[in-house]
């Protein structure tokens, strides 16, 4: 997708234009109120742009409420517009500033006619008066929709751009004519702008104060796309065209994209109470059609860090549950995965009738219910205790293989294949195992792996692998499946024998399996082909490209740990990450060596002290490192500075006061403001306990690197703003020499 702000409507309550009930008022009441008003009465309606939105939240408690009141007694009154005052030398006429505090102003856009108006921004008074003086609003040509642009600073870069054009040879836009520029909705003042641009970094440096939609259509072309495939994706978000390029009230009314439309006081606070989670509101097109889509079978969403896999995975499990065929299963890797799905889809779906038919649980938890169904609560065996086990049969049966390697057989060829008699182990498929073995040897094995099978059954004992697989054997004997629907997030990491019990809960129909993951952050040795567990995705995939929380200069970074790197893609593929990118700028990653740990964690002090004395909330900031040790170490040195800190013990975090400091596996599925990333030292990240050695057999050892390069990979694209990656003594293998 290559037009990023033009994100469809989402259809929501908010896109209707339903007017701001007064307290006590139903919906009804005042619909019925505006429909009779006349101007004595008038009600008015409120947007309040999404760029504001992020803004607010960075904003002061204080302040917020001050917002919040504001615009709600703004809503109830008559005559909203009298409220507003004048701006004097705004550049648009229909900008307005209402008074937050006597130090906050807010810039309204207020349109010549109609009653609707739209919160932009609300900055410190001086601010908020040069914020309107330097820009205007307008209704693009081809989408309809509302843009507003820095027209000062397009007009302070043209002389420059354009002397340094003369002296150039081509422009950007050579390849593109004037009136293709114009039927794609690019305006006077921007075409004039475009034609002066000779590179496109001029272009990337002009995000900030181009219209949006403008801009993306621009950044389309010069990415190579022809005028006919951007036409295409803009035709396909417009649906109508013959604009009125006056009509400001219609240009809002169309503009979900940018403008959330409150209902009334209620969503008004709601909006506010989660600034940030425009997911709810609003998806990209991309997103959008895999959420709505009815697929034939089971289907898939792919895409890099950020990309919006779980976004779209709850919209999913939301849609599906709306349509009401029956239960939905939304279901994850780990319980703290599942945790935060569950609080998403708290978040998302309103309706208690529809909220019931969404069942959250972690892959092992569903598995666990399953089997309690029809046994009494097992006895599950530690891993240290399967370790031992396996230790004790290979010494008694002096089979020349380590616990691990028997374990990892079981596991990835055992299991995986549902092999049952040391036949068919002969005969199974033993693809990315490495070493490997001699029908002697297999013998051998099987024998091993037989033994440790009948030794759980004799004691009565379970493992998670052996809990799945029987309650698989439990739901496949049922006609009546438990669910409908599942709907899987992070897919990457989940084991044949999982994938086996989710195809098992549901029934082979339309829409049953719809899975996201990104196989370039697995972080666990789980490796599958869906097809050989009945899971069917071919033809029903799609990829999502941008990326919503990092900045393209972390995402570049981190991009660039895995090159070089071949990953699946779970279908007998091969999975590409090119094309995943981040549209918002930012600081490049911080990444440095120290002499010694002690110097390293003084470091880290500092770089945490510095991001909350820029305001940063110690709730917004994170640390991640390799090992529970440096956990501990971690926590214990932020104490001694004073700088309050939570450990990730599994679970979310909702502590707002404390830094989060977990391990890399514990990152996954959360994302902070700004995030450290410590001790990515040699012989640490990637630890020697992790890898095995390349001479025992060297495709596990390729395997566990590249497992390894992706936890860094995982860890580092949790940082939203500012990444700030560190080492003492000598630096990961993982990390770029000139880094
Ligand atoms: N349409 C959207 N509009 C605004 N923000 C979005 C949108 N989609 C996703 N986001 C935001 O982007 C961030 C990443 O989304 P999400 O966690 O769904 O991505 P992901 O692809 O599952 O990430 P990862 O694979 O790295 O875990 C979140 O903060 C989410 O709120």
């Amino acid at each position: 997708m290559i037009i990023s702000d033009l994100r469809g409507a989402s259809g929501t309550r908010t896109g209707d234009g339903r007017v701001l009930p007064g307290e006590g008022d139903t919906a009804d009441d005042s619909d019925r109120q505006r429909r009779t008003a006349g101007p004595e009465t008038e009600v008015a309606r409120l947007g309040i742009d999404k760029d504001f939105l992020r803004e607010f939240a960075k904003l002061e408690k204080q302040v917020q409420e001050r917002v919040s009141q504001t615009l709600t007694k703004f809503g109830q009154v008559s005559h909203a517009g009298a409220h507003l005052e004048k701006i004097a030398n705004a550049r648009d006429s229909r900008f307005r500033s209402i008074r937050i505090t006597d130090f906050w102003r807010g810039i309204v856009l207020a349109p010549d006619s109609g009653d609707s108006y739209t919160l932009l921004t609300v900055l410190p008074h001086d601010e908020a008066y040069a914020w309107a003086k330097r820009r205007s609003a307008s209704v693009n040509a081809a989408t309809g929709r509302i843009e507003i642009r820095d027209v000062a600073a397009v007009e302070d870069s043209l002389p420059g751009l354009s002397r340094m054009a003369e002296s150039s040879p081509s422009r950007l836009f050579d390849h593109v004519k004037d009136s293709q520029l114009r039927q794609l909705g690019i305006d006077e003042q921007t075409l004039v702008f475009a034609r002066a641009l000779t590179d496109s970094t001029q272009l990337d440096a002009a995000k900030s104060f181009l219209p949006g939609n403008q801009w993306d259509v621009l950044f389309g072309l010069a990415a190579g796309y022809t005028p006919e495939q951007v036409w295409a994706e803009l035709a396909a978000e417009v649906g109508d065209t013959g604009f009125d390029p006056d009509d400001l009230d219609a240009a809002v009314e169309r503009s979900s994209d940018r403008v959330v439309l409150v209902d009334g006081p209620e969503e008004l606070m709601a909006v506010f109470r989660h600034p940030l989670t425009m997911w709810r509101i609003y998806l990209h097109p991309v997103q959008r059609s895999a959420v709505e889509a009815s697929y034939n079978g089971p289907a898939r969403v792919t895409g890099g860090p950020g990309t919006g896999k779980t976004v779209v995975t709850m919209h999913r499990a939301h849609q599906l549950a709306v349509n009401g065929s029956g239960p939905v299963l939304m279901t994850t890797f780990t319980a703290t995965l599942a945790e935060s799905l569950g609080k998403g889809v708290e978040l998302l779906v309103e309706e208690p009738e529809v909220r019931e038919r969404i069942h959250v649980h972690h892959v092992d938890q569903f598995a666990n219910r399953v089997f309690r169904e029809h046994h009494e609560q097992p006895t599950i065996l530690t891993t240290d205790e399967q370790r031992q086990l396996w230790h004790s049969i290979a010494t008694e049966l002096e089979v020349p293989f380590s616990p691990d390697f028997l374990a990892e057989e079981w596991r990835q060829v055992v299991l995986a294949q549902r092999v049952g008699s040391a036949e068919q182990y002969l005969g199974a498929k033993r693809d990315g195992r490495g070493r490997g073995l001699g029908s002697r040897q297999r013998a051998q094995v099987w024998q091993a792996i037989w033994e440790f099978e009948s030794t759980l059954r004799n004691r009565g004992v379970w493992t998670h692998e052996t809990i799945c697989v029987e309650a698989t054997r439990l739901l496949e004997r049922r006609t009546e499946k438990p669910y409908r629907h599942v709907v899987v997030d992070e897919a990457q990491d989940l084991s044949p024998v999982q994938w086996r019990l989710l195809r098992a809960a549901v029934p082979e129909l339309p829409d049953d399996v719809f899975l996201a993951g990104d196989t370039h952050q697995r972080i666990y040795n789980n490796r599958v082909s869906l097809r050989e567990v009945g899971i069917r995705v071919t033809g029903r995939s799609s990829r999502l490209n941008v990326n919503y929380r990092t900045t393209a200069e972390i995402l570049a970074w981190s991009l660039g740990l895995l090159r070089g790197e071949t990953i699946d893609d779970m279908d007998e593929g091969l999975e590409a990450i090119a094309g995943c990118r981040s549209e918002v700028r930012g600081k490049h990653p911080w990444v440095r060596g120290f002499p010694t740990r002690a110097a390293e964690l003084e470091q880290l002090v500092t770089t945490l002290r510095g991001w909350i004395d820029t305001g940063i909330a110690p709730g917004e900031i994170g640390v991640a490192v390799r090992s529970n040790k440096l956990v501990d170490t971690v926590v214990a040195e932020l104490g001694r500075a004073g700088i309050p800190s939570v450990k990730l013990l599994g679970g979310t975090v909702d502590e707002e006061d404390a830094v989060a400091v977990g391990t890399m596996h514990r990152m996954k599925g959360l994302e902070f403001r700004c995030l450290a990333v410590a001790g990515v030292t040699e012989h640490h990240v990637p630890p020697a306990s992790a890898i095995t050695p390349v001479e025992e057999d060297a495709s596990a050892h390729r395997r566990d690197t590249q497992r390894e390069r992706c936890l860094l990979f995982v860890a580092c694209t949790r940082a939203r703003e500012q990444l700030a990656v560190s080492w003492h003594g000598g630096r990961s293998p993982f990390l770029h020499p000139q880094d």
